[in-house]
């Protein structure tokens, strides 16, 4: 899996918590762990909250930690879980349902999570991945500022690029805490998005048996 590390001109305020310092892969940016610490300090004294309160000493540090452990996927390209492939002669559906996720709205910077079906058909000469993969490209794209649609589709898109399969099949269904914990306030209200490549897209009939394999209860 390919981390970005930064060069040696790397500012130390930038580096985090265990030392190890990460480059965002879309805008080169580190990630800065001291920035996120005074941000958050911030935060506490425009809420009107006292940071130097016993209860809030480490909340900075923690909450900055938090973030870097939920931002992950920015650090890492999502793709490179896909490099390792091989040979079953397998050309059809392979589905690993009900993945958990747990991805942050970009809007809100709160949680929304629930799980992800993600299906593909291998191409003609049946390379698979492994069952996991597909579990860890679905955590990869979760763990960055995100919405529900675009998280969707680059995991559809990821496994089109690196397996080149007949067909892909991606379900998300998640409960957005910015629309059930404020605003509109409608807990348990569940958005389901999906995004279909390739013969499942084209062919209605293998879209509608991946489709009732992913949401048979
Ligand atoms: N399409 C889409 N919308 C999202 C997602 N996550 C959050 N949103 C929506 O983003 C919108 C942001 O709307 P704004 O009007 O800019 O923000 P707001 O005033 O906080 O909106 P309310 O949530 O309606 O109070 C809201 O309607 C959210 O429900 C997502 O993954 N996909
Ligand atoms: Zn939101």
């Amino acid at each position: 899996m390919s981390v970005n590390h930064l060069d040696s001109e790397t500012d130390s305020a930038s580096i985090g918590g265990d030392g190890e310092v990460l480059r965002s892969l879309e805008s080169g940016r580190v990630f800065d762990q001291a920035r996120a610490e005074a941000a958050v300090r911030e935060l506490l004294i425009a809420v009107g909250e006292d940071p130097e309160r016993e209860g809030l000493l480490d909340t900075p540090a923690r909450v900055a930690r938090a973030y870097r452990e939920m931002f992950a996927g920015l650090y890492t390209d999502p793709d490179s879980v896909l490099d390792k492939t091989f040979d079953e002669g397998h050309q059809e559906l392979v589905l690993v349902r009900d993945i958990p996720m747990y991805s942050t709205c970009e809007h809100h910077l709160v949680s929304f999570h629930g799980v992800a079906h993600v299906g593909y058909i291998p191409g003609r000469t049946g390379r698979v991945t492994g069952l996991s993969k597909l579990a860890r490209v679905v955590d990869l794209y979760a763990k960055r500022p995100q919405v529900q649609e675009r998280l969707t589709s680059q995991i559809a898109d990821a496994l089109v690029r690196k397996l080149d399969p007949v067909g892909v099949i991606v379900v998300v269904e998640a409960e957005h805490l910015c629309m059930a914990m404020r605003g509109i306030r409608k807990p348990g209200a569940s958005t389901t998005t999906s995004a279909v490549r390739g013969l499942l897209q084209s062919n209605s009939a293998s879209r509608a048996e991946a489709l009732d394999l992913i949401l048979r209860r």
